[in-house]
């Protein structure tokens, strides 16, 4: 059970990190409908800046609105589809708002289970670039190395942080990835089902630095469809569904009135 349950509201001395205000995010998809068109009719098209004849529009998120705390791990649910991963998405700054706003405090991470890696480059290699590429510095990163590999297993049984990624199994892959964006404080980690591919033993893991990277001030948004992951490591939980917030409050009561959801259906 996650230590405390404040959920959204009685706000107090609290300081927000994200802001999301009335936010709309549209997925344009070209060349929808009548098979995939030609890159020279695109091309085409581009130079006589005309619109594509067939671009198909999903509305993802539609006007959501909320404010994460510092301190906050925030659990996100809802149905296949319902804008989960499209959300955390737009407030990395990696999807335009359609409409309204997304505010942060400091940078925020998303650890999706496609979070780059480079799959022809050896473990070490990918522990090193991901580093890098979340701003430690060499030393850093080697003081890490060793945390960062047994935290993620990969060595339990033979050497295979030497090996390709592209040899590891998905478990493995994830596992590896989590230990990487883990290893480093986070102003608001966003993780996207990070914890789905790992064994329980991983899971339990992964829940206790996520309780950890909370403590530590932070802001710790997870994605899962596993509500047992949801009530072990969040004290709030945002309920999605077609892209409309249904519900935003403290765990257990979320949680409850989603699974009494579906068992209703
Ligand atoms: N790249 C894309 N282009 C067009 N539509 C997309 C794209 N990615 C997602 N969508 C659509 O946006 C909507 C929300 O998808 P999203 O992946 O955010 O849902 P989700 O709640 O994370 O789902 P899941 O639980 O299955 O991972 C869906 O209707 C999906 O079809």
């Amino acid at each position: 059970m996650a230590d405390d349950n404040t959920g959204a509201q009685g706000t107090g001395d609290r300081i927000p990190t994200i802001i999301v205000d009335d936010l709309h995010i549209v997925y344009r998809v070209h060349g929808a409908g009548s098979g995939r068109g030609s890159a020279t009719a695109a091309l085409s098209r581009i130079v006589r800046r005309k619109a594509s004849p067939n671009i198909r529009e999903v509305h993802a998120v539609k006007g959501v609105t909320f404010t994460a705390y510092r301190g906050e791990a925030i659990g996100l649910i809802g149905s296949n589809g319902s804008g989960k991963s499209t959300m955390l998405k737009a407030i990395a700054g990696l999807l335009p708002a359609e409409r309204g706003k997304v505010y942060t405090d400091g940078q925020p991470s998303l650890l999706g289970v496609n979070a780059a890696m480079m799959n022809d480059l050896t473990g070490e290699r990918n522990v090193i670039l991901g580093g890098l590429a979340m701003g430690m510095t060499n030393e850093q990163i080697r003081a890490q190395f060793d945390d960062i590999v047994s935290f993620s297993g990969i060595n339990d049984k033979g050497d295979f942080i030497s090996l390709p990624m592209r040899t590891y199994s998905s478990g493995m892959a994830a596992r590896l990835r989590f230990s990487i964006a883990a290893a480093k404080s986070h102003d608001v980690l966003m993780i996207d089902e990070a914890l789905a591919t790992g064994d329980r033993q991983f899971q339990k893991r992964s829940e206790e630095r996520i309780r950890q990277l909370r403590r530590e001030a932070g802001t710790v948004f997870l994605v899962s469809h596993n509500n047992r992951s949801i009530r072990d490591t969040c004290n709030r939980v945002l309920w999605l569904e077609a892209g409309r917030l249904v519900m935003d409050g403290p765990t257990e009561e979320v949680v409850k009135a989603y699974e009494a959801k579906i068992r209703g259906k």
